[in-house]
């Protein structure tokens, strides 16, 4: 898929561009820009760099989500899922891994560790009020419809 939407991007790591893996991939696969490599040991996270820094165009943001190979077959995934990296954000991209599994995991350096998704967003004006709409739902929530 050919995307018209550029972003401006500093590499500062060792590993080329993040790029699209398939023609419909929504993520970017980002790479660990490491000097050595770092051994996570069960529960344990760390702030891992990119090396990259954007640039993001108003009205954007991106998502820094965990890859699903990653967390299945390691329980690999990430502290603050979904990362959002703002579009005034012009420090390096980080990703903040955790270490679910029992057993410990090596991020080699150009590893690719987590995705990248930039989507619009919408910012609000809060209007405070006394009274919100009637809804069918109401206030119900937490499985209030049922499990099955
Ligand atoms: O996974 C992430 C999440 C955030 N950031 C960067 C970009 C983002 O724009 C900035 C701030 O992130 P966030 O608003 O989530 O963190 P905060 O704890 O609220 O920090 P701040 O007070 O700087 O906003 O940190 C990353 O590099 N990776
Ligand atoms: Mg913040």
């Amino acid at each position: 898929m050919n995307s018209n939407l550029q972003v401006n991007v500093i590499n500062k790591s060792k590993h080329p561009l993040p790029s699209y893996q398939t023609d419909h991939s929504a993520g970017l696969d980002l790479r660990a820009n490491l000097d050595a490599p770092i051994t996570l040991v069960p529960l344990q996270r760390a702030l891992v760099a990119t090396g990259l820094y954007i640039e993001l165009p108003e009205g954007h943001e991106a998502q820094i989500r965990p890859r699903s190979g990653l967390a299945y077959k390691h329980g690999i995934s990430i502290v603050n899922s979904p990362g959002t990296i703002d579009a005034d954000y012009r420090g390096e991209v980080k990703v903040l891994l955790v270490n679910l599994s029992d057993k410990p995991f090596v991020v080699e350096d150009g590893e690719r560790i987590a995705q990248m998704v930039v989507a619009r967003y919408e910012r609000i004006s809060l209007m405070e009020t006394e009274e919100l709409s009637a809804t069918v739902r109401g206030t119900g929530g937490y499985g209030s419809t049922g499990t099955r």
